[in-house]
């Protein structure tokens, strides 16, 4: 298999996609969408005082393996929720993370906090998707888009009632996802190229973005130093998987991060 990291991951997540898409016509999402009702305010909740966490559903990753069977996905968020997370991820690519769109229908019936539909979006049929299996937020990989698809998806997972948190690495991505006028931006600190973790991308990043955004500090969370230091450089929210899943107490750990951030600001 060939290209990067990220090139590899979404070429998986095609071939799942159009399997997918075999067997769900887009009409039948249209018509579950109806169904469901109205997503969650995703953005309120990031806004909140105090630095707002987005706690992590994650099992395997392709950097570290294996992180956490969790066999109860709803049990975890619900824990997530008790310690004060604003939104919960649940990842649902399936090949490099073993996530489910059986783990987000778990995970929305269980809590009464915005969550995200962590995957890797390259048709708009996953945006339907997310809506229809309850997520109020959906993740937009700026390195994997066009500046017209970055453009169509926002403008479709607005219309859908959602938001979208825009992911960033480098400052040419900070512009782009800028330009279509996103208000959720994450500075992922890993590099989905290369899986290089480097906490130092985060500060000049954080740096370029207007006030008033929300601003998420992706990855590479492992303790409340690394929390206060993303607070101390500007991240108004923080999206945390493997310190999470790895915790005995996640709740606990949530509460320990948002207090660490009130003292750092
Ligand atoms: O986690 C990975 O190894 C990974 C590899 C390639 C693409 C995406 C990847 N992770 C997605 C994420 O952005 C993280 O799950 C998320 O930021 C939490 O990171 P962490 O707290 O370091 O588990």
């Amino acid at each position: 298999m060939s290209g990067t990291v990220l090139d590899q991951i979404i070429q998986g997540v095609r071939a799942d996609l159009a399997e997918r898409q075999r067997s769900v016509s887009l009409a039948d999402l249209k018509t579950a969408v109806l169904e469901q009702p109205a997503a969650l305010n995703a953005l309120a909740a990031l806004q909140q005082p105090g630095l707002a966490v987005i706690a992590e559903v994650k099992r395997r990753s392709p950097s570290k393996g294996e992180l956490a069977s969790i066999a109860d996905p709803a049990a975890l968020a619900r824990r997530y929720a008790e310690g004060g997370a604003a939104v919960v991820s649940v990842l649902t690519e399936e090949r490099r993370f073993s996530g489910t769109l059986e783990d987000l229908d778990a995970v929305r019936a269980a809590i009464d906090i915005p969550v995200l539909r962590k995957d890797f979006t390259v048709d708009a049929y996953q945006i339907w998707e997310a809506r229809a299996h309850g997520a109020d937020l959906v993740l937009l990989i700026v390195a994997a888009l066009s500046d017209q698809q970055l453009a169509d998806f926002l403008a479709l997972t607005e219309e859908l009632g959602m938001h979208a948190l825009v992911e960033t690495h480098t400052a040419e991505e900070v512009a782009r996802a800028l330009a279509v006028g996103a208000r959720i931006i994450g500075v992922n600190v890993r590099n989905l190229k290369t899986l290089d973790v480097d906490r130092d991308v985060f500060a000049p990043l954080a740096a370029e973005l207007p006030a008033g955004l929300v601003v998420v500090a992706e990855s590479g969370v492992r303790d409340a130093n690394d929390v206060a230091r993303y607070a101390s450089e500007g991240a108004t929210a923080i999206l945390v998987g493997e310190a999470l899943v790895s915790d005995s107490t996640p709740a606990e750990r949530i509460a320990e991060f948002r207090a660490v951030a009130a003292q750092a600001n």
